[in-house]
């Protein structure tokens, strides 16, 4: 198997869904009986396959396939995520596609990388115990190796001499002499099962609550920490948030409106209406890009919470002309293709304005059918440029850049890559789009700050801190009227915070700002 080499990440955390993840393992992916492709490749001891055609090399001893092609497939992934800054969403599909794995297979691969990625930080700490040496000096193949192994003996049902032999094959291909630290190491794995793993390594709730939570769910301490803060303190909320964020998280449709409806595009595909939005379809499974729906632009994949806060700018009451829609920051499209579809039927015409070139591609496309105007500039620029004119809007949507902590669930590896150190920069781009925003909109228009993270730094700190500075009267409008009737947990308002534990979205702000 060759790599399909970097993947850099170009949707947003809606369009990346899982591809079709398996359920917990149950046996039957055991490390004998599987097919294997004559022909394929192997690792060289760096980590990257290599195709040698007409030659398996990955045959063991016997005879027998020494790694199956789904624990490849996963190896792979999670190889390419640490060597390469890969996204597993997208490297993955790619390497399923190219190995040609499809239905059980794939849903096995799916399920080792994603479920390994998630939850690597209580793997390297349980491995760090077993291997008696920080994991961070074991060779990265070998590293991420044994943590597939882990994941394995720890999260699936898959048997632990299948999960263990399975890894050691492994290892032989990727770190040759490095097959007895590696069966000693998983054997010593399997001595206790997660939750003794968790009692024996994890500081006591008590002593230190983050640093517990942390280590028992498998998120950096100040993303716990964060989550913890925008959830009042709560600290049993914030256990269930971060076992939401372990969870493989469903698909989302959105029916584009004037196109089809939800229920009669649940019929279509087999899903459920959406709880909460108007426009959402829940998929039980398969691959989303395959539907009919969406290929011909009737549906696009689309998180409900993102639909939620969409729509909320479309609803919120507004004296004189609404004809004029503006969305600053909207690479790859998903709100935009939602407010596009709404702005047609109600007369008006939406701006979309993306800074990075390509995205604004995405961008077109996913508006192609709709009166849409695409600009690809800085959002920062209006007032500057002719065709962003201050004072000019009446609904204006700023989706803004952030660290993405509220769509953990679909980008398993993001929690280990993002910094605090991130929040700096970020939030000063994020003052500066939302003063753009004020600028555009006219005085009695309205704005909506929208970010795909819970962090307070993120959303109230910016949020206040950009109304201050921007010369203009703001006043806060109380946002959850324009959710809908009856939805729980939305707080005390002005503001809305949805969360993947209280509404199954992903944990999506909104503020809502009227110019005096
Ligand atoms: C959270 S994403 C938006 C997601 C989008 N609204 C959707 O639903 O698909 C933020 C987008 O803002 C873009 N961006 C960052 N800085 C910008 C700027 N100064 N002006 C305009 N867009 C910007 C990023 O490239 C990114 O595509």
């Amino acid at each position: 198997m060759s790599s399909p080499g970097p993947v850099r990440d170009e949707g947003s955390p809606d369009e990346r869904s899982d591809l079709r993840p398996a359920s917990p393992g149950d046996g039957q992916w055991g490390a004998r009986g599987r097919r294997d492709r004559p022909g394929g490749g192997r690792p060289t001891p760096g980590g990257r396959w290599s195709a040698r055609a007409g030659t398996d090399r990955r045959a063991g001893r016997g005879g027998r396939p020494a790694v199956d092609r789904p624990r490849q497939a996963a190896y792979e992934a999670i190889a390419a995520v640490h060597r390469d800054d890969a996204f597993a969403n997208l490297v993955l599909p790619a390497i399923l596609r190219e190995e040609g794995l499809t239905g059980r297979d794939a849903a096995f691969a799916t399920e080792l990388t994603y479920g390994t990625l998630r939850h690597l930080g209580t793997l390297d700490a349980i491995l760090t115990a077993a291997a008696g040496r920080d994991v961070q000096r074991i060779d990265p193949p070998v590293r991420d190796a044994l943590r597939l192994g882990a994941y394995q003996l720890l999260h699936t049902r898959v048997p632990a001499h299948a999960a263990v032999s399975s890894t050691v094959d492994l290892v032989r291909m990727v770190g040759p002499g490095a097959t007895g630290f590696a069966n000693a190491v998983l054997r010593e794995v399997a001595e206790r099962d997660a939750d003794a793993w968790v009692e024996r390594l994890a500081p006591s709730m008590e002593s230190d609550p983050i640093g517990h939570l942390a280590l028992a769910y498998s998120h950096p301490q100040w993303v716990v920490r964060a989550f913890a803060e925008a959830l009042g303190g709560d600290l049993g909320e914030t256990t269930r948030l971060l076992i939401e964020d372990n969870e493989r998280p469903p698909v989302h449709l959105c029916a584009r409106p004037g196109r089809v409806g939800a229920v009669e595009l649940a019929d279509e595909v087999g899903g459920a209406p959406g709880a909460f939005s108007p426009y959402a379809v829940y998929l039980s499974g398969g691959a989303p890009g395959d539907l009919p729906a969406v290929a011909d632009g009737r549906a696009h994949v689309q998180d409900e919470g993102s639909q939620l806060v969409a729509t909320a700018l479309t609803l919120a009451p507004l004296d004189g002309p609404d004809g004029r829609w503006l969305d600053l920051c909207a690479g790859p499209g998903g709100k935009a293709g939602l407010l596009g579809a709404i702005a047609a039927e109600r007369g008006a015409r939406l701006t979309a304005v993306e800074v990075a070139e390509h995205r604004a591609r995405l961008v077109a496309q996913a508006t192609r059918d709709l009166l849409v105007t695409v600009l690809h500039t800085d959002g920062r620029t209006v007032g500057q440029d002719a065709k962003l004119p201050e004072e000019h809007f009446d609904r204006v949507l700023v989706d803004a850049p952030c660290t993405g902590l509220g769509s953990l669930r679909r980008r398993p590896e993001s929690r280990w890559r993002r910094q605090p150190s991130d929040l700096s920069a970020l939030t000063r781009l994020q003052r500066e789009l939302l003063g753009a925003a004020l600028r555009a909109v006219r005085p009695g228009g309205v704005v909506a700050y929208v970010t795909c993270s819970p962090h307070t730094v993120e959303t109230h700190v910016t949020v206040t801190e950009a109304a201050r500075r921007s010369g203009v009267p703001v006043d806060f409008v109380d946002a959850r009227p324009l959710l809908p009737a009856g939805m729980p947990g939305l707080g005390d308002g002005p503001t809305v915070q949805l969360w993947p534990h209280r509404h199954g979205t992903d944990a999506m702000f909104l503020a809502v700002l009227r110019r005096g």
